[in-house]
């Protein structure tokens, strides 16, 4: 029998019965939970919830599951959100001079690893700086930036955001500070892969800054963004050692697989619903 599978993802304050109350829910519609994920913070007293369930096509109207639903939602005060693995989000991709990224994302994009539809690539390079890159007719947008044009082009981004219809921005090495009006408007639906293993090494150089420091380990970190720079809820990091004989390009070399590989799990954990903004930090039901 053929079924459809929804994610329900929801926080609030936690209380007795939260659990049972979903539970009983899905049963209730025809459904079958097929994977749950909570976590209970004692520092917050929040409550954090997702879970996959399937229900039999004719019992599966989106709607109508958002509808029966309210009452738990009302009862618990939920923030929450129940939608379809099916319904790909729009992701605008925003790059700057280092491609490693960016092509790592339009590979795993391809072979369906990043369940997504990409709306558009951004930078502040011409087309020609990724003359080797296949972008697959996603539609190319040249902002150059610099101090006098920051706002003007910020304006545009924006614009470009709202008319392709983008539900979520990756920074993916984009060199460039956001303003705190468009990290106000991208909060929460905007990630950066950062390429140290923060809160070390912040800035636009981390790499000579270990270098400079002499560590033996670096890493990438995958971040929402905020106003503040680099130090938005944190989704995802890795590291890989590193030694006194390796040069700042060593350490350039080295660090770019982890950039890739830490963004490429972030952006999926993110697509897949396995990620919810905790205040100042991220709760993330891995797979
Ligand atoms: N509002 C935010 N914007 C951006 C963030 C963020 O966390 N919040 N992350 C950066 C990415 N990044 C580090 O991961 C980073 C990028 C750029 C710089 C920086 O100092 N840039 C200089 C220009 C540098 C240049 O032109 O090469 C600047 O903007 O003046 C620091 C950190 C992306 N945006």
């Amino acid at each position: 029998m053929d079924r459809k599978t929804f994610n329900l993802t929801l926080t609030c304050k936690n209380r007795p019965g939260i659990v049972a109350a979903i539970s009983n829910y899905i049963f209730e519609t025809g459904g079958d939970i097929e994977d749950a994920q909570q976590f209970d913070d004692k520092n917050s007293g929040h409550f954090f919830m997702r879970v996959t369930f399937s229900c039999e096509k004719h019992d599966a109207d989106i709607a109508r599951l958002r509808a029966g639903f309210m009452p738990i939602v009302e009862r618990f005060g939920l923030t929450w959100h129940l939608r379809s693995p099916l319904e790909l989000r729009r992701v605008m991709i925003m790059v700057s001079k280092q491609d490693h990224c960016l092509v790592d994302l339009l590979y795993r994009w391809r072979i369906g690893e990043l369940p997504m539809i990409i709306s558009g690539i951004v930078s502040n390079h011409p087309r020609e700086t990724y003359s080797n890159v296949d972008f697959g007719g996603i539609p190319f947008h040249h902002l150059p930036i610099d101090n006098t044009t920051k706002l003007a082009q910020e304006q545009k981004l924006w614009h470009l955001i709202c008319e392709t219809g983008t539900e979520m921005v990756v920074l993916a090495r984009y060199m460039q500070v956001l303003s705190d009006d468009l990290s106000a408007k991208l909060s929460g639906w905007c990630i950066n892969v950062h390429h140290s293993f923060l809160p070390g090494f912040k800035g636009a150089k981390p790499y000579h800054q270990a270098y400079a420091r002499g560590v033996k380990l670096i890493g990438a970190t995958a971040h929402f963004i905020t106003s503040d720079l680099d130090e938005g809820p944190i989704i995802e990091q890795d590291v890989t050692r590193v030694c006194h004989s390796d040069a700042p390009d060593d350490l350039v070399r080295k660090g770019r697989d982890l950039e890739r590989q830490v963004l490429a799990r972030g952006l999926r954990y993110y697509l897949n619903d396995r990620v919810l903004i905790n205040g100042t930090t991220a709760v993330v039901f891995a797979d």
